[in-house]
C-alpha cells in the first residue's frame, strides 16, 4: 500500500472456494492503481495486487489447477495517477503493464477521447500482445486512415497447468460516444460476422467471454445465446463490468457471469469446478457434464490478501510487487497528488444522502459551486438555468484535505460549460424535467436522431435497475462472528503483524465497519469481507442552478441563458425541441466561460475553502 494510506480494519471473512479453474478480476479501475488512500478497505496499490496475484498463482501451481487473470477495460479517466500528468496517463501505463493480465479488452473510457484511444492502441495493445481482445472494436490507424480490429478478434489458448482448451472474446457494450478514431460495432451485428460464427463452432472445453458489458445488459444476452446455440454443454463464463457494481448472475446452468465493482475497490475471484475438461466425460455421455461455479468479491486491502493467501506482513510483499508500489509512490509525488486546494468543511455524498441534502454532493454543486462558476463577465446580469450531469462527478468528497488527486478523483472530465443565449424561458424551464424523466417518446426520438440513452447522463450504478431508494441498513445486523453464521462467513483475527484497529467484536454482535452488501442474483454471500450496509440514494439524471431568477412567478424573465455541462449536449437540443424551441441546432451552442469544469471547480474550492485542515 502507499505510504500514509489508511490501515485496514479486521471483518468477518468468508473464504475463496478454489474450483479447477480459477479467475481474478478487475474492471473500471479508473486510475485507481494506487489504491484509495483515505479508506482503509480498499488501500491496497496495484503492487499488493501483483504480489496477491503472484502467491494465488503459485498456489494454483501447487494444486496441480489453474488460475487466469482477466481485466474489462476502463482502466483509465478518474484519479489523478492518470488524469493530472501531461500527456494524460505518463505514469500509468507503464505501471498498469506490470501486472501479467492473461484476458483484457476496452472499455469506453479509453474510447472518449482520441488520444487516449490512440495511446491504448500504441501502449495498452501492444504491452499484452496475444492477450488483449477486441471482437467488436476497430481503430482507425491516424497515419494510414485504415480500419484496422483494435486488436485480435478472438483468443483460442491452453492453460498452463491442466491444459484447459479455451475460446476467449473481448466485447465492449454498444458505445456510441467514442471519438472518431474508433468503430465499435454493435454486438448483435457482430454476433452474425462470419469470423464468430466460426469461433462458436470450434469446440473448446470452456468458452470465456470478457466485456466491458454490464452482465445484466442484452449485449450478454445475445453472446450468450448465440454461443449456446452451437454448444449446448459447454461452461461458459462471462466477466463484465460498466456498471461498476458487484454482481453475478448465471444464465443457465452451465454459464455464469460476474461483474467486479469499480476503482479497484473489488477484486473479482470466480471458480469453476466439475467436469472442466471434455475429456472428463466421454462424448455420449455430455448431457451428464456437470460443473459448478462460485463468486467471491475482495475488498482490495492488505488484511484480505494475508487472510486469502495465509501470509502476513513480512511474507506477503514480493520483490516486484515492492518496486511497483514504488513506482507509484514517484508517480504520486512527481505529480504532487497531495497538493491541498482547501479543505472540505465535512462529507459530501454522490448516493449515500438524498438530493437534495445539505450532505449531498450535488445539493453543493447547485447552491455553491455552480452559481459562482457559471459567470461569463459580460452576460453576468442576465438571468441563466445550469445544467450538468450527475454521472460528471465520480466520487464522494470526504471532509479534509481536497487535493490534487480528489479534483481528478471528482472531476476527471475535460468538458467545459457551454451556452445558449435568450431563450424563451417558458422553454428552457421544461428541459430538466425532461432529461429527468425521460419518456419513452423523448427516448424513442433520441434513438432516431442518434442520441444515447439519457441515462448515459448518469451515474452507470444506476443502470442497475433492482436499486430501491435506500439500501436495507439492517439486512447483516445478525450476521454473527463467532461460529460460521447462514452468510457463511468465519471471522478473521487481529493476525499480529499491528494492523488495522481493534475490532470490538462480541460473538453477538460483531462491530462491523461500513462496506458493501452485494445481493446479486446467487445470494447475499459473495462479499469476502462483511460489513454493515451503506445507504442508497437514487439521484436524478441531471441537477440545475437557477441563478439570478427570482422565486415570484411574476417576476420571472422572458428569456434565460441555458448553460449546461457540453458532454449533455446531444440531451440538451434533443430536449429543447421537446420543450418548444424546435428551432435550436449545434450552431447556437457557444462557449460560456473558459477552461474546463474540473478547473473551475478546484479553483472554487480554492476560494471558498481554508487550507489548514
Ligand atoms: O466526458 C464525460 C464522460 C463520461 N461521463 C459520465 O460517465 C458515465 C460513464 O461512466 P463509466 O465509468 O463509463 O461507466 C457516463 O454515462 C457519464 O454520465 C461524463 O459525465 N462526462
Amino acid at each position: 500500500a502507499q505510504q500514509g494510506a489508511a490501515k485496514p480494519v479486521a471483518a468477518p471473512m468468508r473464504d475463496l472456494v478454489w474450483g479447477k479453474l480459477n479467475f481474478l478480476h478487475t474492471t473500471d479501475t479508473h486510475g485507481w492503481h494506487g489504491g484509495h488512500l483515505k479508506e482503509s478497505q480498499y488501500s491496497a496499490d496495484w503492487g499488493d495486487y501483483i504480489s496477491f496475484a503472484h502467491h494465488l498463482r503459485k498456489e494454483a501451481d501447487e494444486k496441480g489447477i489453474d488460475l487466469l487473470l482477466v481485466d474489462t477495460g476502463d482502466r483509465v479517466e478518474g484519479n489523478g495517477l492518470y488524469d493530472a500528468s501531461d500527456p494524460k496517463g505518463k505514469y500509468y501505463y507503464d505501471i498498469y503493464r506490470e501486472q501479467d493480465v492473461d484476458i483484457i479488452c476496452t472499455g469506453n473510457h479509453e474510447l472518449y477521447q482520441a488520444p487516449t484511444a490512440d495511446e491504448e492502441h500504441r501502449q495498452t495493445v501492444p504491452n499484452f500482445r496475444n492477450k488483449y481482445i477486441a471482437s467488436n472494436l476497430d481503430y482507425i490507424d491516424p497515419s494510414t486512415g485504415e480500419r484496422v480490429p483494435m486488436a485480435q478478434r478472438y483468443r483460442r489458448f491452453q492453460t498452463k497447468n491442466q491444459k484447459v482448451d479455451i475460446v476467449a472474446f473481448g466485447f465492449l457494450f454498444d458505445f456510441m460516444m467514442n471519438a472518431n478514431n474508433t468503430v465499435v460495432q454493435p454486438v448483435r451485428e457482430t454476433i452474425k460476422e462470419q469470423w464468430f460464427q466460426d469461433a462458436i463452432r470450434q469446440k473448446p472445453d470452456v468458452f470465456v467471454v470478457i466485456g466491458h458489458v454490464g452482465v445484466r445488459m442484452q449485449e450478454f444476452k445475445d453472446i450468450f445465446a448465440a454461443i449456446r446455440a452451437q454448444n449446448w454443454f459447454t461452461p461458459i463464463v462471462f466477466f463484465g463490468g460498466h456498471v461498476h457494481i458487484r454482481d453475478a448472475i448465471a444464465y443457465d446452468s452451465k454459464s455464469f457471469a460476474i461483474a467486479s465493482g469499480r476503482y479497484f475497490e473489488t477484486i473479482g475471484f470466480m471458480s469453476v469446478d466439475g467436469n472442466i475438461k471434455k475429456s472428463d466425460i466421454s462424448s455420449e455421455a455430455e448431457t451428464t457434464r456437470s460443473v459448478s461455479f462460485s463468486r467471491r468479491y475482495i475488498d482490495n486491502n492488505l488484511l484480505g490478501f494475508y487472510h486469502h493467501t495465509g501470509l502476513n506482513e513480512s511474507s506477503f510483499p514480493t520483490e516486484h510487487g515492492r518496486n511497483v508500489t514504488a513506482m507509484i509512490a514517484k508517480g504520486r509525488k512527481e505529480l504532487d497528488l497531495d497538493y491541498n486546494y482547501g479543505c472540505a468543511p465535512k462529507d459530501y455524498w454522490m448516493t449515500r444522502r438524498p438530493y437534495p441534502d445539505e450532505n449531498s454532493v450535488y445539493t453543493w454543486l447547485e447552491k455553491e459551486v455552480l452559481p459562482d462558476v457559471a459567470v461569463n463577465e459580460e452576460r453576468k446580469d442576465i438571468p441563466r438555468l445550469a445544467i450538468f450531469n450527475t454521472g460528471g462527478i465520480r466520487f464522494d468528497i470526504f471532509k479534509g484535505a481536497f487535493t490534487k488527486d480528489t479534483t481528478y478523483i471528482v472531476s476527471p472530465f475535460t468538458s467545459g460549460l457551454k451556452y445558449i443565449p435568450d431563450v424563451p424561458y417558458s422553454v428552457a424551464r421544461k428541459v430538466i424535467t425532461l432529461l429527468n424523466r425521460s419518456g419513452p417518446i423523448f427516448q424513442a426520438a433520441g434513438v432516431e436522431a442518434g442520441v444515447p440513452d439519457p441515462r448515459y447522463m448518469g451515474i452507470p450504478e444506476q443502470w442497475d435497475g433492482r436499486r430501491g431508494a435506500v439500501v436495507d441498513r439492517d439486512h447483516f445486523s445478525q450476521a454473527g462472528a463467532g461460529a460460521k453464521s447462514q452468510h457463511g462467513q468465519k471471522p478473521l483475527l487481529m493476525d499480529g503483524n499491528g494492523h488495522g484497529q481493534e475490532h470490538p467484536q462480541s460473538p453477538k454482535e460483531p462491530h462491523l465497519i461500513e462496506g458493501y452488501t452485494t445481493q446479486d442474483a446467487i445470494g447475499d454471500d459473495g462479499d469476502d469481507a462483511v460489513h454493515s450496509a451503506i445507504d442508497y440514494y437514487n439521484i436524478p439524471n441531471c441537477v440545475q442552478a437557477e441563478i439570478g431568477i427570482p422565486k415570484d412567478e411574476d417576476e420571472k424573465p422572458e428569456t434565460v441563458d441555458l448553460v449546461f455541462i457540453d458532454f449533455i449536449q446531444p440531451w440538451i437540443l434533443l430536449a429543447l425541441r421537446f420543450s418548444g424551441g424546435e428551432s435550436y441546432s449545434k450552431s447556437d451552442v457557444k462557449q460560456y466561460v473558459e477552461g474546463t469544469f474540473t478547473e473551475l471547480m478546484s479553483g472554487w474550492v480554492k476560494k471558498n475553502w481554508g487550507v489548514d485542515c
